[in-house]
């Protein structure tokens, strides 16, 4: 594992986290390349019936399609900016990635609720790796079987890397909860790799 990954405490799960993966001066140049060149889209989910804007910005690039959220989201190619992180996420994580969300939180009540990376075709132990870049979130741990478990949350910081991998998401939601802090604009860019 890269030296900068911290395995963090979770039962049940694997878990790792370096908060400084990418440097400052690297961070602010993706921050503000992906805000930029990243064709952000204003998704709508049917929820009880309705149709409702998702609480955040999205983006799908890659090799395949791939329903989330109900959506079937088709793939645009690869940008040479997501290219280069993939390739450094891919190095210091020895895995290897074939699609990437994106997700655009512009402001505190910006969120996404708790839910597993658990479709199908991700397999049955996924490996996902987390970068973002922007304003500081807390992102929540809660466990799908053992009530007893409390919920755990930590803070993903600019330029930080977050790796869940083998029963992670067999046995743990994950959320990006809201604040009424004010808060700048998060991005986050979940690496995936989805089976044909
Ligand atoms: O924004 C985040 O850190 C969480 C993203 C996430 O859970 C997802 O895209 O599935
Ligand atoms: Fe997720």
């Amino acid at each position: 594992m890269h030296p900068l990954l911290r395995k963090l405490p979770l039962p049940d799960a694997d878990v790792w986290y370096a908060p400084n993966f990418f440097s400052a001066a690297e961070s602010d140049l993706y921050f503000t390349q992906l805000q930029q060149q990243v064709t952000w889209k204003q998704e709508k989910i049917r929820m009880f019936g309705k149709e409702m804007p998702l609480p955040r910005l999205t983006a799908w690039y890659g090799d395949k399609a791939y329903t989330y959220s109900g959506l079937k989201n088709e793939p645009q190619p690869w940008l040479p900016v997501l290219q280069q992180l993939k390739t450094q996420v891919e190095q210091a994580t020895n895995y290897s990635y074939n699609s990437v969300l994106l997700n655009l939180y512009p402001h505190g009540q910006s969120s996404m609720g708790w839910h597993s990376d658990d479709e199908p075709e991700l397999g049955p132990e996924p490996t996902i790796a987390s970068v973002s870049f922007g304003a500081e979130r807390r992102f929540g741990f809660k466990h799908r079987h053992n009530k007893a478990q409390q919920n755990l949350y930590f803070t993903l910081v600019h330029g930080s890397l977050l790796l869940m991998q083998g029963p992670t998401q067999r046995n743990w939601l994950h959320s990006i909860t809201k604040t009424t802090r004010a808060t700048g604009h998060r991005i986050n860019l979940t690496f995936r790799n989805i089976l044909s």
